[in-house]
């Protein structure tokens, strides 16, 4: 996994890879890393994929409760102090790497949760095993005047550098902009990788491959050719 996080002058931007892998197989080509917390509180997750959408969907559920007893908009600390109480309890065993963004009363917040409960609060991030490619990128380009379409940019180019340097990462950037106003989630932002049309279609007429034998058997001579076992 690539996923990023940058704050600029109205608002943060983050973003993901879609690569979710097993050993050396990619089980997804097109999964959803960032996570709904709150209208304005998304999340990008890095790490175990079921640690990361459970535990997002858990401390969402916990923030709203909270938000309808204080009875004010849910903020970004509270939620990264949810996230990394709950983290540091299980000492790391929940497999959760996130990049906490948002904007409530107090401003615009970036935050870095990591699976043992440490957390960051910085202006750009960049986590999972895309990590270095994407920080090549912000470390080269980043400045603090950015504009909404540059971090967006930024973000895109920083996931792209995980997507085609980390074996980890691959296939689309999806990119959340968080405003005072509203939250924008663009699925499929960029799409680096889809596949051609294939040369030719490989639809082959009947009769293509011949028919050396055929052999008619009723239903109870089944049992001879193929072991059904009835429970
Ligand atoms: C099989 C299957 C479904 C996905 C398994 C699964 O969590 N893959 C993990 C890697 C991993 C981690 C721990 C144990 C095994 C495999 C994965 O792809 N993580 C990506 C982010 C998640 C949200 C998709 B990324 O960090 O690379």
């Amino acid at each position: 996994t690539t996923i990023v996080g940058c704050i600029y002058d109205g608002g943060v931007v983050i973003a993901a890879d879609t690569r979710a892998t097993s050993g050396p197989i990619v089980a997804d080509k097109n999964c959803e890393k960032l996570h709904y917390i709150a209208p304005q509180i998304w999340c990008a997750g890095a790490g175990t994929a079921a640690d990361t959408e459970f535990t997002t969907a858990l401390i969402s559920s916990q923030l709203e409760l909270h938000s309808l007893s204080t009875g004010r908009k849910p903020r970004v600390v509270t939620c990264m102090t949810l996230l990394k109480q709950h983290l540091f309890r299980y000492q790391g065993h929940i497999g959760a790497y996130l990049v906490v963004a948002g904007v409530d009363p107090t401003g615009v917040h970036l935050f870095t949760v990591h699976a043992h409960g440490s957390t960051d609060k910085l202006p750009y991030v960049t986590m999972g095993s895309g990590s270095l490619a994407a920080m090549s990128v912000f470390e080269t380009q980043w400045k603090p005047t950015l504009t909404q379409q540059d971090a967006m940019k930024l973000c895109s180019e920083a996931i792209q550098a995980g997507i085609f340097n980390d074996l980890g990462s691959g296939s689309n950037v999806d990119v959340a902009v968080i405003t005072a106003d509203k939250t924008t989630l663009h699925r499929g932002y960029v799409k680096p990788n889809e596949r051609s049309q294939k040369l030719k279609n490989y639809k082959f007429a009947r009769g293509t491959t011949a028919v050396l034998n055929e052999k008619i058997i009723t239903k109870d001579e089944i049992g001879k050719y193929v072991s059904v076992q009835t429970v």
